[in-house]
């Protein structure tokens, strides 16, 4: 057994409760995502686990739910890493548009697809995997490598940057990931072995509720 990376996606923005698509916009949290991420943070802090080091995007509402929760552990100064490289997929053309005209607008189905398949992008967007192109890398060149050393590494990101990092590491299959949701503000604790693969996985919450 190596060390323990932990996922968690940023609590609900100000643009997820208006149900519009964000992307590489910035805006910050609702009370309740900050409410998410205080929960996500004490869920943590009951798990009884200490940071070595952490990671987040660019941007504000991520930022701010690691704050959160280094405040809920008790590791408010740790250390942490701040990269695009990280940040949730560009929506392109459907950033700010409502997810409801734009389902009125294409349809149902093509909504879905943009928003949750591997490989179709939304106009002048990222697809997933053009999402995954720039997380894996950086995945693999300054994250994991702190893992393997036997570091406890956590990761305050986005439903979608998130979702190419466990497709892989959950080893879903193109329409595996379809069905693939995050809850906003709950930990995913990975054990890792001295391989890189993963030697357990815990949700510490509910994801069912994701959509
Ligand atoms: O709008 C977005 O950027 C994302 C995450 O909130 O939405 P979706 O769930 O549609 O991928």
């Amino acid at each position: 057994m190596s060390g323990t990376l932990v996922l968690v996606r940023h609590g609900q923005s100000d643009w997820n409760l208006k149900n519009l698509f964000t992307g590489w916009k910035d805006p910050d949290l609702t009370e309740l995502g900050i409410q998410e991420a205080n929960a996500g943070g004490a869920a943590l802090a009951e798990y009884g686990i200490k940071f070595d080091v952490a990671y987040t995007s660019a941007l504000v509402r991520a930022q701010h739910t690691l704050k959160l929760i280094l405040d809920k552990v008790g590791q408010p100064d740790l250390p942490t890493i701040r990269d695009q490289a990280l940040n949730e997929r560009d929506y392109g053309d459907l950033s700010g548009l409502n997810k409801d005209d734009a389902r009125a607008k294409w349809g149902e189905e093509q909504v879905h697809i943009w928003r949750r398949s591997y490989d179709v992008p939304p106009p002048g967007g990222e697809s997933l995997r053009d999402t995954g192109a720039r997380v894996w890398p950086y995945y693999l060149t300054e994250i994991l490598p702190r893992v393997l050393r036997g570091e406890k590494v956590l990761v305050a990101a986005h439903g979608n940057s998130l979702r190419s990092l466990v497709m892989v590491l959950d080893k879903l299959s193109k329409e595996g990931v379809l069905a693939l949701n995050l809850a906003t503000g709950v930990p995913m604790v990975y054990k890792l072995n001295v391989d890189s693969t993963v030697a357990s996985k815990e949700v510490l919450g509910d994801m069912s509720g994701a959509h």
